[in-house]
């Protein structure tokens, strides 16, 4: 369904310099500096794949959405959404595509959004008993009722998304890019989002590429994740593989009956944390069963508990870590 192939977009960007004397510089000599934002990058979705879209700020995922959704031209490389080449905005491409931005709204904020939705079923050529039919679908799949007869300045903001979720649907789209579907909602307005794209994914078998700032959005929808830093392509595979990939060793957390002084876990993995009866180890990975049987024969163990670290502090170290490296060779 997607095909990227070497894709890159450079942004030309202008600089001037404060004041009179620079804008009369700049009108005379215009100096342009080129900004790299995505590097070469590669990789295919098939039909009905979730795909989570990561990376730390300024990486280059927001670049992508544009270029795959035909906003922007890309610089260099291949690219083929649903059979087409995005940046010609054939009418045929954008029937078949949305693009949902958590920070930006389609429907009219003094409008209740059914009105809005009759706007938009008009300019996609859907006959109206048919959009009624697809509108009263996705509102009960959303669980919005008399909502959308209210303008939408009136509704919180999980009702909100909600009604642009179903705006952005209305033309029953075979893929779906989703920009922090969920950005600022409450912990339950998440979970009800997320559990309305796994059901439409499930009964649509539309393609989404998602990306967000909440690990709980892709930990629960995304079983493939693509990671991008610094405009290049980084992992492409589960997530399970990424943190293994990044944290080469498990957390083991121990309550234990008994006090036992730092020095009694020599050997047994890397002391993170040992405050009373409660312990923080870090063991690598292949002796993790060896060294936990051996922790339970040599501590009277109340509680014991492993984990992986959270994955955002994973990512976050990695390239805090890459970033420092760049700087040092520089
Ligand atoms: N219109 C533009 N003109 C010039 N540079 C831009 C433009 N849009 C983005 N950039 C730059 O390109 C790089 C990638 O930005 P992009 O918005 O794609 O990242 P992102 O991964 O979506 O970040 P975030 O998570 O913060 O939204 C950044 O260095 C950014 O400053």
């Amino acid at each position: 369904m997607i095909r990227a192939s070497g894709l890159s977009k450079t942004y030309r960007i202008s600089e001037k310099q404060p004041g009179l004397a620079g804008t009369i510089q700049h009108l005379l000599r215009r100096r342009h500096r080129d900004v790299l934002a995505v590097d070469g990058i590669s990789f295919t979705i098939e039909p009905g794949e979730i795909v989570g879209f990561l990376g730390p700020n300024g990486a280059g995922k927001t670049t992508t959405l544009k270029m795959l959704t035909g906003l922007i031209h890309p610089s260099g490389g291949e690219l083929e959404v649903a059979g087409h080449q995005p940046f010609r905005r054939q009418a045929r491409f954008l029937r078949q595509i949305t693009l949902v931005m958590g920070n930006r709204q389609q429907l009219i904020w003094d409008l209740p959004a059914l009105d809005s939705l009759r706007v938009n079923a008009a300019v996609y050529g859907i006959a109206e008993a048919e959009a009624q039919r697809r509108i009263g679908q996705l509102a009960e799949m959303l669980e919005l009722g008399q909502e959308l007869r209210r303008p939408m300045r009136k509704l919180s903001l999980g009702q909100r998304m909600k009604a642009e979720l179903l705006a952005a649907l209305l033309h029953e789209p075979a893929v779906l890019f989703l920009d922090e579907p969920t950005l600022g909602l409450d912990v339950n307005a998440q979970a009800r989002v997320r559990d309305f794209l796994a059901d439409y994914n499930r009964r649509t078998g539309a393609t989404v590429l998602l990306t967000s700032h909440y690990m709980g959005d892709i930990t629960a929808l995304c079983p493939r994740v693509l990671l991008i830093h610094q405009g290049q392509l980084f992992h492409d595979g589960s997530l399970a593989d990424l943190t293994q990939r990044l944290a080469p060793c498990r957390q083991v957390r121990l309550e234990l009956a008994d006090l036992h002084p730092p020095e009694a876990f020599a050997g047994f993995g890397q002391l993170e944390a040992h405050q009373g009866h409660l312990v923080r180890l870090l063991v690598p990975r292949a002796q993790l069963a060896q060294q936990v049987a051996a922790l339970l024969e040599r501590f009277a163990v109340v509680d014991l508990e492993v984990s992986d670290p959270p994955v955002e502090e994973l990512i976050g170290g990695l390239f805090r870590q890459r970033d420092s490296n760049s700087e040092a060779s520089q």
